[in-house]
Formats: C-alpha cells, sequence, structure tokens
C-alpha cells in the first residue's frame, strides 16, 4: 500500500450492488440473442409478404442491441468519489497552484451581459487564495457593451468578495444569492450590510441592463475607462482587432479590495477575428485563451465553464485540488469534470433536458472505466494536458515548484504581448487545434479532446457532489433543444469519421469500457435510421395485415416482452433513482424519439456533406434569452414549437403517420369485427403503433386544439397531413 503515514486526499467508492446488475443485464442478453434466432429463423421466404421489412427490422434490432451493448459499459463499473478538503488545506495552503479561470461568452443579445457578469463574480469569489486566481473573459462578441458590464463588475467586486467571505456566503453568484435570500426584516448589522450590498449590485444592473437596451454606451460611460478606445478600430463582430484589457492586475499593489485585501486578476479579452480566416468558435477562443492566460499569469491549473453558469460552491477549486495534489494517486489525472445543475428545469421536465441519468449515472461509469469525458465547462484541466502533454511517470502532483517567477512586466506590456497570441494568423503552420490545445474540426471540441487527452495515456475524474458545484441553464423549447442535440450528436459522430474515431483512435490506448461508452455517443446520429424504421414500418403494415413480429400465443413471444419489459422498467427505476419523476420518464421518450427522428438525420446528412467538403462547420449558440409567454408555458410544462422548421415537419408526419395506422386498426376492431385471431397476430405491431400514438398526444394537442403562440403552426399541420396520407396510400397502392 502507500507510504508510511499517507492520508490520501480523495477517496473512492465503487458502487455495491453491481453483480445483480450484471445477472440482469445478460438475462437481457440472452433475450436479445433469442429475438435474433427467432429473427433469423423467421424470414419470410422469397415472394412472401414482408420480406424485405422483416430484413429491414432484423437490421434494425442489431443496431439498437448494438447500441444497447455500449450503455452497458457505462453501467458497470460505477465509481463514486469524496474529497478531504482540511486535508488538503492542512498540508498545501501555501503551495496551492495557480489557478486560471476562462468563462467564455459569444453574443450579448442571447447571453446578457448580467448573466456573464454574474457567471463571473461567482468564480471570482472562490474561496482560494487570491493572488493565485486570473479570471479571463473570452468574448467571442467582442461587445462594448460586455466590456462594459465586466468593468462595472471589477468595481462590484471590491465590495462583493469581501462581504462573501464576511458571511459565507453561498451561492457567490450575486443573482442567485439575492434570489435565495428573502428581505431581510432585521435591524441588525448584517441585514443592514445585506441591504447595502443590494443596493450596489441592483444599480450595477440598473445602469447595465440600461446600456444594453440601448445598445449603446453613453459617452459619459466610454470615458470612464481608457479600454473603451479599442474599440475604435472595430467594424463588426466578424472583423476586428484582438481587444485585451487586464481590469484588475493582481499583482499591483493597489488592487485591493475594500478591506484591503488583494483583489484576483481580471481579464476581458476578445480575440482578433477576420472575414477569411475560420475561428473554430468556442474551441478556437479556449486556445487562445491557454496562450494569453499562460503569458499573464500561467496558471498550472485551468478551469472553465460557460457564461450560462454559475458556481454553486466556493469549494470547487480545493475539491478539484484533492484530485491533482494526492501524493499517491494524482499523477495520472489530467483533468476534473464536475457535474453540472440546472436551475430552470421543472419537475416533469418536459425537455429531458437536465441529462439526469447521465450525470448520476453514466457518467460514474465512465469514471470507472477511467476516466470521464470533458463535457465543455465546470472542468479543470492541467494545463500541460490541455497543451497535449503525454503521460510520463515523470509527471508530479508536486505543484509549488513550478510556480513561475513573478513577471516583471507592467501590466500594459503584457497586454501588448498577449495580443499577438490572439491574432488570426498565430496560429497558421502550428500544432494548435491539433496536437495542442482543443481540438478543432468538430462543434463538440470538448468530446474529442478529453478522449484524445485520455488516449495519451492520461486518467481523468467525475466529480458530482450532493450539492451541485455549477449550476447552468437549460434550453426551454423545442427548437432549442433539437437544434443543441443536433450539433452534439453531429459533432460525435464527425469524431466518429474522423482519425479520432473511438474505435480504433483510441484501440489499446484506453479500456474496452471507455471506448464502448464514447462510441456510444459517436452512434447516436446514425441510429436516426434505426428508430425511424421501427416507429414507421411496423405501424404501415398495419395497413396491410402484414404479421412482422411473433404472436401473442407463440413462444417466441416471450424474449420480445421480456426484453423490452425489462429493458424499460430498469431505464424507468434508473431515472426515478436519479431523481426523476414517472411523468418526466414518459416525458423523456418522447423527446428521445423525436431527437433521434429529427435532429440526428439532420446531423447525419450534415456531418457527411461536411465531411465530403459540401458545407462548412458551424456552432449553433443556444439563445438564454427567454419570452415571457414562452416561459409560462414552459412552467405549465406544455411544448414548444412557434416557428416551422423541416424537423417539426419529420416529427408531425410522423406522429400522423401512426395515427392513420391507428385508426385503421381501430376500424378494423370496431366495423370489420375482427377475430381475436387478428389480435394475436398482430399484437406486438399494434401496441407499438399505440405506444406512438400516445406519446404524441401533447404533439396532436399542439396541432389541432391549441390556440396559444406556441402552437404548431397551420401551415406545417396542412403539409404534414398531407405527407402522411401521401405515405399510407403510396404503401397500400404500390406494395
Ligand atoms: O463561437 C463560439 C460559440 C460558443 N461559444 C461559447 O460556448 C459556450 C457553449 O455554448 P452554448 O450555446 O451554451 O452551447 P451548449 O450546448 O449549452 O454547450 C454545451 O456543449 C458545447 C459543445 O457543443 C460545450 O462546449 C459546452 O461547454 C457545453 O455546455 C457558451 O458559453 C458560448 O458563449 C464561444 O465562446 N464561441
Ligand atoms: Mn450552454
Amino acid at each position: 500500500m502507500g507510504s508510511e503515514g499517507y492520508v490520501p486526499l480523495f477517496e473512492t467508492k465503487k458502487v455495491k450492488g453491481s453483480v445483480i446488475y450484471k445477472l440482469f443485464a445478460v438475462s437481457i442478453f440472452v433475450g436479445i440473442c433469442l429475438i435474433f434466432v427467432y429473427r433469423f429463423s423467421h424470414i419470410p421466404r422469397e415472394g412472401e409478404d414482408g420480406r424485405w421489412a422483416w430484413i429491414g427490422l432484423f437490421a434494425a434490432e442489431l443496431w439498437f442491441s448494438l447500441f444497447w451493448v455500449c450503455t452497458q459499459a457505462l453501467r458497470w463499473n460505477r465509481v463514486y468519489r469524496c474529497t478531504f478538503k482540511d486535508r488538503l488545506s492542512q498540508r498545501y495552503e501555501v503551495e496551492f497552484p495557480r489557478v486560471d479561470i476562462f468563462v467564455c461568452t459569444a453574443d450579448p443579445t442571447i447571453e446578457p451581459p448580467m448573466m456573464v457578469i454574474n457567471t463571473v463574480l461567482s468564480v471570482l469569489a472562490y474561496d482560494y487564495p487570491t493572488e493565485k486566481l486570473s479570471v479571463y473573459l473570452s468574448d467571442d462578441a467582442g461587445s462594448d457593451i460586455t466590456f462594459y458590464a465586466l468593468l462595472e463588475a471589477s468595481h462590484f467586486a471590491k465590495e462583493w468578495i469581501p462581504y462573501c467571505k464576511k458571511f459565507r456566503v453561498e451561492p457567490r453568484s450575486p443573482e442567485a444569492y439575492f434570489l435565495s435570500i428573502s428581505d431581510q426584516n432585521d435591524v441588525n448589522e448584517e441585514a443592514k450590510e445585506f441591504e447595502a450590498i443590494k443596493k450596489l449590485y441592483e444599480d450595477m444592473e440598473n445602469r447595465i441592463t440600461r446600456a444594453a437596451k440601448r445598445d449603446q454606451l453613453t459617452e459619459e460611460q466610454r470615458s470612464k475607462h481608457k479600454g473603451f478606445s479599442q474599440w475604435d478600430s472595430y467594424s463588426s463582430i466578424r472583423d476586428h482587432d484582438t481587444i485585451l484589457q487586464i481590469l484588475i492586475d493582481g499583482r499591483d499593489p493597489n488592487a485591493r479590495d475594500i478591506e484591503g485585501y488583494p483583489l484576483p486578476t481580471l481579464v476581458y479579452f476578445a480575440r482578433e477575428k477576420r472575414p477569411q480566416y475560420p475561428h473554430n468558435f468556442k474551441a478556437g477562443a479556449m486556445n487562445a485563451l491557454i496562450r494569453v492566460s499562460g503569458k499573464i499569469s500561467n496558471g498550472q491549473i485551468i478551469h472553465n465553464v460557460d457564461c450560462d453558469m454559475y458556481s454553486n460552491n466556493s469549494q470547487s477549486v480545493r475539491n478539484a485540488l484533492c484530485f491533482f495534489m494526492d501524493e499517491e494517486k494524482s499523477q495520472e489525472v489530467a483533468f476534473v469534470q464536475f457535474s453540472e445543475g440546472f436551475k430552470n428545469v421543472t419537475k416533469n421536465e418536459i425537455y429531458s433536458s437536465s441529462f439526469r441519468v447521465s450525470i448520476e449515472v453514466e457518467f460514474h461509469g465512465m469514471d470507472g472505466n477511467g476516466g470521464t469525458p470533458y463535457i465543455g465547462s465546470c472542468c479543470f484541466h492541467r494545463r500541460d494536458t490541455l497543451c497535449g502533454r503525454k503521460f510520463d511517470k515523470e509527471c508530479t502532483s508536486k505543484w509549488y515548484k513550478e510556480n513561475d517567477p513573478e513577471s516583471e512586466e507592467s501590466s500594459h506590456e503584457l497586454e501588448a504581448k498577449s495580443k499577438v497570441l490572439a491574432s488570426c494568423t498565430y496560429e497558421e503552420n502550428t500544432q494548435w487545434g491539433k496536437e495542442t490545445g482543443l481540438k478543432y474540426g468538430t462543434p463538440v471540441e470538448d468530446m474529442i479532446t478529453g478522449l484524445s487527452i485520455q488516449c495519451k495515456g492520461w486518467k481523468s475524474v467525475y466529480f458530482n457532489p450532493e450539492r451541485k458545484a455549477f449550476i447552468g441553464l437549460v434550453p426551454i423549447t423545442l427548437p432549442q433543444i433539437l437544434v443543441q442535440h443536433k450539433r452534439w450528436s453531429e459533432g460525435n459522430f464527425l469524431i466518429l469519421l474522423s482519425k479520432y474515431n473511438p474505435a480504433w483512435y483510441a484501440l489499446g490506448k484506453i479500456s474496452l469500457g471507455l471506448q464502448l461508452g464514447y462510441l456510444k455517443w459517436s452512434l447516436w446520429a446514425p441510429s436516426c435510421f434505426a428508430t425511424l424504421y421501427y416507429s414507421i414500418i411496423p405501424s404501415l403494415y398495419l395497413l396491410q395485415d402484414i404479421s412482422l413480429f411473433p404472436q401473442y400465443s407463440s413462444l417466441w413471444f416471450i424474449p420480445f416482452a421480456y426484453v423490452i419489459s425489462a429493458k424499460y422498467s430498469y431505464s424507468l427505476v434508473e431515472f426515478l433513482w436519479s431523481g426523476g419523476t414517472i411523468l418526466g420518464w414518459w416525458n423523456e421518450q418522447r423527446i428521445w424519439l423525436y431527437i433521434r427522428i429529427s435532429s440526428y438525420l439532420f446531423a447525419f446528412i450534415d456531418a457527411i456533406l461536411k465531411t465530403a467538403g459540401f458545407s462548412d462547420e458551424a456552432f449553433a449558440i443556444t439563445s438564454k434569452v427567454i419570452d415571457e409567454d414562452v416561459s409560462e408555458r414552459y412552467q405549465k410544462e406544455i411544448l414548444e414549437f412557434g416557428a416551422s422548421s423541416p424537423m417539426f415537419t419529420i416529427i408531425t408526419t410522423h406522429a400522423l403517420l401512426n395515427f392513420f395506422c391507428f385508426l385503421r386498426v381501430v376500424k378494423k376492431l370496431t366495423m370489420d369485427a375482427a377475430d381475436i385471431r387478428y389480435l394475436d397476430r398482430m399484437a406486438m405491431q399494434i401496441l407499438l403503433c399505440v405506444v406512438i400514438v400516445l406519446i404524441n398526444w401533447p404533439l396532436y394537442q399542439a396541432l389541432f386544439f391549441r390556440q396559444d403562440k406556441g402552437k404548431m403552426p397551420s401551415s406545417l399541420t396542412l403539409q404534414s397531413i398531407g405527407f402522411a396520407l401521401l405515405a399510407c396510400t403510396c404503401f397500400v397502392y404500390l406494395q
């Protein structure tokens, strides 16, 4: 075991009961094999009805099984972590490494500056030695309003940080904190200070929202800081010089809070952008940040968060360090991924956007297999591994020796030198975006970068504390959800098509379980075909009374019934165990159906076009601004459609087609007085169709019964009725 006297800084526990789970999984696997035997031995002969449909179903079932095997890899080796911060503090308080924090924003209209500075303030106020903390805001919009907001925040921080420390405030995002505390009626000292800081915050908020609304700053506002002059040469969001301003220089003896303590460094940064140079979206911003921060503060730990989340626990840096500084177990840890909570999810999560099961189960499973993926934010990286360093035994968990000597340069000199590192041409003929920094070429820069770090021999850690360390926002309309999933599934599929394909690039470099885990995400997009097939063809065959499944009275029915009921009951239990509700689980089934048949299909097509060179990379930023009546419907858990979209056409046509097939069954049972033999033969198909119809109930409402603005547009309804009728007619008459 460990060296004498060694006491660990973190502990890893394996989940109990996995043997029972493994037996259960094996029983499902046996069921799946029996289904294959049935499919194979009962293929309709040449000339018989439904031969090709049968073969297609067989293929779809093979695909689902492959996918299922991948999901098992995420459940077999779950581990849970806990940290010992007091031990860390006792041993290393004075030897802590520097930490550079990156906050990314990209559009002030859909990412309001007030939200952005709340994120910034929450991380500025971490409980960590301030001289070792630097916060960088990367603004891909290069917006002077965001700069103005950050300038305001830098003043407010002087009051906010000491206030947080004095009253041990949690969370340290002012907005979240003030929301969590109702006005104090007491008249004691603490209440007075509370009112005072709240007033300061509200005044600042007024000034910023007014400026944002006008989309312009007054001359007086601009005259308050020399940094605004950098906008003189600004042409547009895609065409401007690097803008870089050290708003607080932590080394400056005058940079003090109102109590006289040093402040963390705070930097505003917008890299250079020119129309003729691709900017590689968030990955490009992160790489520029790595270089610029390397010049200014060079923290050995890089922590990044998106602007739509805030730190919910001031101890998070210390928690992360427990994983990096343990004398025996930290050597191979490249990054520590925290889980994220969401503040705007409703009870039954109509869009299932909080990733409950991934957060509570699957990432723990990846962790047990040697490394959770990097999910883009709420993460702490070692700087050197993010820059492409390979694992070797020499890597040390002792950080203090590596600290850089204090730079002698003035902040003005530092700014000038750093700007060069953020120019459009800097990365030409370098390894940035390939072997160094975050990888380019896919909108899921996080997944591909995490995978490649692990393939260089490193491990990662997943930390999912009871009180979530970060709280973010989920999208609240169906179009946003579908677009977000399109981006993710397309990105992951592009990885599959690239040289970083988890199946062979990672072969032998990471564990098989981890490979399967990554494959699961990469296979999202192509899953659209199996899902579309399985949810359309059996229903269409109802129109012709052709059976594609075993009879209810046959023994072959059992494996189907077992696999389906076992899989779905387990998924329900897992969902409830992760804190969800039954209705939430039902909603999840609907949303996954919609995502599979629309987002994944478009993602698949786009990824193929991109790989073939026919279209350019894109990153659709999710809007964080919310209309009031949209928000009201969201709170009531009503699906939000609104404008037409090709994705809706698919979803609606699919729902109506199944409805027409369902009508045919009703007719058969009532008017044609079908007998029990019909039910026996068609049981599975009828069940499948009925479930699809039931799950689409809210969609039918949006098509025919709702009057609000979020209903499905009428033109789209008519169009989809036409498509669905056409499909049914063609099927019946052309067969
Ligand atoms: O050109 C760009 C585009 C986006 N962003 C920032 O990237 C972050 C994520 O964008 P968002 O629209 O919120 O996307 P999400 O789908 O919520 O992001 C998830 O998925 C992304 C990968 O697709 C990861 O990078 C994110 O960390 C992860 O939270 C935001 O802070 C943006 O400001 C940039 O900095 N530059
Ligand atoms: Mn986001």
